[in-house]
């Protein structure tokens, strides 16, 4: 099965490495011309990925038709680029499997309902889970969840993917892969503010807590399973992005809590913060559905400007409830 890899930044290049660890030619389309020479040149993503050499395997190409050749594709872009990427490919029904995690801004379609809809030939399958790009590129031991509802090629594409120190775990809960992904981001900024703010250890082991069941209860509205949620591209995920600085969406989260204002720290950034972009688009989809995500809420308002010390105040005056 040979692979195509649509995006240059961290994880497209991460993931280039998996595919071609056992031999196999891998193709990349880079946006940005210095990638493209950086990985053919030096065989290495100087931009994204700096300090991991690639594998002569890896070939980089800034022109998306190169791609039609191969035989499934990995869509890496940021999710507010994958509708305008994907137009500009004729794949017809190559496989696509969707890695990047968000929510699409003005559809609040997640990215496998939007790759659907661009290319509807297409088999829709979803790779998420606790994956920082620099450990997997290091060969550090990762697992993931690979979801399909085409069991068959959901297998073909975890065994594909697999190596030693990344593990796939087949799924056929598209929905929910992606729903875990999307949502941890806004999460994940939330305990960074937690951080930033020196509001405690304590006050993030809740954040995470009431946070994931803020992703329970939107996922299921969304027709996701429970099962899915709790695993790796849920709470696993979840749990890897609200404590760590190695996370953008995590230390976005530590500037406001800082009292940055986000618009500031996003300007001129080449690297994505992809919660920055779904926390609007989460709080309308969840009122959509008439689900409660105070959590999320609370991070659309910092983002928006608000201060802090207000929002964490109305977060924790508001009347007390059951847990579940
Ligand atoms: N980095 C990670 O550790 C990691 C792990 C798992 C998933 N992801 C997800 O993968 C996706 C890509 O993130 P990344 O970390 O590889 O990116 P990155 O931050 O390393 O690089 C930014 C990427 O955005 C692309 N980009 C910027 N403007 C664009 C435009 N107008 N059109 C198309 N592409 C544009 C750039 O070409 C580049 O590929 C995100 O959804 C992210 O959440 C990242
Ligand atoms: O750096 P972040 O916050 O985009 O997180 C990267 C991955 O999604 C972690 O699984």
């Amino acid at each position: 099965m040979k692979i195509g890899v649509i995006g240059g930044g961290a994880w497209g290049t991460a993931l280039a490495q998996v595919a071609a660890r056992g031999g196999e030619p891998v193709l990349l389309w880079a946006r940005e011309a210095d990638v493209v020479t950086s990985i053919n040149t030096r065989r290495e993503n100087s931009v994204f990925l700096s300090g991991v050499t690639l594998p002569d395997t890896i070939r980089a190409t800034g022109v998306l038709g190169d791609l039609s050749g191969c035989d499934a594709l990995l869509v890496v872009a940021p999710a507010q680029h994958v509708r305008s990427v994907l137009g500009e490919i004729d794949s017809g029904a190559t496989p696509l499997v969707l890695c990047a995690k968000g929510i699409e801004a003005g559809t609040q379609l997640l990215v496998g309902q939007v790759a659907g809809q661009v290319h509807p030939q297409a088999p829709i399958a979803v790779l998420s889970g606790p994956t920082f790009a620099h450990e997997v590129a290091a060969g550090q031991p990762t697992a993931v969840t690979l979801a399909c509802e085409d069991d068959a090629l959901g297998t073909a594409l975890a065994e594909r993917l697999a190596g030693p120190a990344f593990r796939t775990y087949a799924s056929n809960d598209v929905i929910g892969a992606e729903i875990g992904g999307a949502v941890k981001n806004v999460l994940a900024i939330a305990c960074g503010v937690v951080e930033g703010a020196g509001l405690g250890q304590n006050a993030r082991a809740a954040l995470i807590a009431r946070g994931f069941a803020e992703m329970t209860r939107f996922g299921l509205a969304r027709g996701a399973r429970a099962e899915t949620l709790a695993g790796l591209s849920g709470l696993g995920d979840l749990v890897l992005t609200c404590s760590s600085t190695s996370s953008r969406n995590f230390s976005l989260g530590v500037g406001l809590g800082q009292g940055r204002s986000a618009s500031e720290m996003l300007a001129d950034r080449r690297t994505v913060a992809e919660g920055a972009f779904t926390a609007p688009v989460l709080c309308q989809a969840a009122s959509a559905v008439g689900v409660a995500m105070p959590v999320v809420d609370a991070v659309c308002a910092l983002l928006a400007g608000a201060d802090v010390r207000e929002v964490v105040g109305a977060l924790l005056a508001r009347p007390l409830t059951r847990e579940a």
